[in-house]
């Protein structure tokens, strides 16, 4: 039934937008959406979702299935039918086929970023719809469990980018400057150029929207992207994919991967990308900069701090932003608060018990706190000990596996963590700092304690860390937020006292700051970086200067 839909829906989105949207108000649409293939609330051991890939303009399944586990129950819930390596040629020519000039450019089909225009005003209209809404929302929970909230952010920013590239706003993001000459007849114009051939790679925390984002900014350029999406998690993107088709996203445009790493190394090495965005851990990251001979932008891993400087204002407030910041998608956003660096004037407040009760409200039911799906809960454990073995160090609360509940052993289940470590053991060596500054991707956070003379102690640590994604100095302190900043590199640092590491919606450039290799995800200037680079035309028309004569050699 849902295929018959789904062809329905193809001849729908040949049609005018107009009919296209009524479509959605007609009553014979009002149970199922067209462009979808499975129920999100159906999903179950006894009713597996299947998920696909695409290449060449065409779905295609495989007998090679990796089975998930339902992060809540433990049920085989989702197959996932992946890519071997004896499969990768299909998708290597499809890249190939892709010059380096790119699909469009400013010479080239230049009416394709109208074409992106429509199909973002038509996807962003979709996901308005309460209905698509809910639909991205709840298959979003089933895979990465968050709360209703947390996951609806996800479907919201998606939108809201979307909205952002309707009408002209594509054409707008390749719009070119143009510089005088020396003489009559030259004129230097920039061009913002594609890669062509491109490919993504995108971690599990936010199924829709890293992806969706990336995938547009890459097509709004005019590059051919590849996406391959954490497997655990790529069901949100297959749909978002058939709904793209819906809008009238061009199927040869894209592919789209279902693999393991190895697998998709094969592609990348094979394919040769001309760029290729990967967000997820500093390991791999680091892997594939040397694979792919640095072509290569990263999100990679943020061990994110805030810093609460001497004046103490709206104690509650603030307790709740570190709630929401360390613990929110239990840890596991990219931006989530891995250290908080209290001023000794926070210290002599209740926020610290605030910030347990705040904590202590989470609960499995809503998903306000729930499993980590790349850490297990003795792993937490055993690093929550090593700890706690560094002198003057304590629990501040937490440190419990979570109670009564399925979670399969592959993953974990703690309750929202904090350790206090002394700032002077923190930095005394190496191998310490090494442990302190260790990113858990779940929730779990290290609290520290500086006093008005130890802001050199806070700086140093800060200058130390390897990777610079999200930060924010909580104070209205002009000069100290001058000082803090001054002194770091984060790539997306919040400042006064409303600020947070989380959250950021569209409109907030989100990426590192401090390697060359760092991507950016959400404005126009992030897709500008990332997917297009700077092409020169130096246009030198003439007239030859009346009276020229032949110079001596030079
Ligand atoms: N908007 C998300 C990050 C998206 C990642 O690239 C956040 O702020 O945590």
């Amino acid at each position: 039934m849902y295929r018959a839909l789904a062809s329905r829906a193809k001849s729908l989105c040949d049609n005018k937008s107009s009919t296209f949207l009524a479509s959605f108000t007609s009553s014979r649409l009002k149970h199922s959406l067209p462009f979808a293939t499975v129920d999100a609330e159906e999903i179950s051991g006894s009713h597996p979702g299947e998920v696909q890939s695409f290449v060449q303009g065409k779905w295609i399944g495989s007998s090679n299935y990796n089975t998930l586990l339902d992060p809540l129950n433990g049920e085989p819930f989702i197959k996932v039918s992946e890519v071997e390596e004896s499969g990768v040629q299909p998708f290597v020519e499809s890249l190939s086929q892709c010059p380096k000039h790119g699909l469009h450019n400013p010479f080239k089909s230049p009416e394709r970023y109208l074409l992106y225009g429509d199909i973002s005003t038509k996807a962003a209209h979709m996901l308005a719809l309460p209905k698509v809404s809910d639909f991205f929302t709840r298959l979003i929970q089933r895979v990465a469990p968050k709360s209703y909230q947390q996951a609806e952010g996800e479907v919201f920013v998606t939108r809201k980018f979307l909205e952002n590239f309707c009408g002209d706003q594509v054409r707008f993001l390749a719009r070119s400057f143009a510089v005088p000459g020396n003489h009559l007849g030259q004129q230097s114009h920039g061009y913002r150029w594609p890669y062509g051939p491109v490919t993504i790679v995108t971690p599990f925390n936010f199924p829709l929207e890293i992806p969706l984002l990336q995938l547009m900014g890459a097509l709004y350029m005019g590059n051919k992207p590849l996406l391959k999406v954490d497997s655990k998690v790529s069901i949100v993107m297959e749909q978002m994919m058939r709904l793209l088709h819906y809008c009238g996203l061009p199927l040869e445009d894209v592919d789209f991967i279902n693999s393991d790493g190895k697998t998709m190394n094969k592609i990348l090495l094979e394919a040769n990308p001309r760029m290729t965005l990967f967000t997820g851990s500093s390991r791999v990251a680091e892997k594939l900069a040397l694979d792919l001979k640095g072509r290569i932008r990263l999100e990679d891993a943020g061990f994110d701090w805030k810093v609460l400087g001497p004046d103490v204002q709206e104690v509650d407030y603030v307790a709740w932003v570190c709630d929401q910041d360390a613990y929110a998608c239990s840890g596991q956003k990219c931006s989530a608060q891995s250290m908080l660096f209290m001023h000794e004037n926070w210290g002599k407040t209740p926020l610290v018990s605030k910030l347990k009760d705040l904590a202590g409200r989470r609960k499995l039911e809503d998903l306000t706190i729930g499993p980590v799906l790349t850490f297990t809960t003795e792993a937490m454990l055993e690093h929550m000990e090593n700890l706690l073995q560094i002198p003057n160090s304590k629990l501040l609360f937490g440190g419990k596996p979570l109670k009564n509940h399925s979670i399969p052993s592959i993953y974990g289940a703690l309750e929202p963590t904090a350790v206090y470590v002394p700032i002077e053991e923190i930095l005394k060596d190496n191998k310490t700092y090494e442990l302190v500054t260790k990113e858990i991707f779940g929730p779990f956070q290290i609290v520290t304690e500086y006093k008005k003379d130890q802001l050199p102690l806070v700086l140093d640590a800060l200058e130390k860390m390897h990777a610079h994604l999200t930060a924010a100095v909580v104070s209205n302190d002009p000069i100290f937020i001058q000082a803090m900043i001054g002194n770091s590199v984060n790539g997306t640092t919040y400042a006064g006292l409303r600020g947070r590491t989380t959250g950021a919606p569209q409109n907030h450039w989100f990426g590192p700051a401090g390697d060359p290799r760092g991507a950016g995800i959400g404005t126009p200037e992030a897709i500008k970086l990332v997917w297009s680079c700077h092409r020169e035309i130096i246009y030198d028309y003439g007239p030859i200067p009346h009276g020229w004569e032949l110079p001596a050699s030079t």
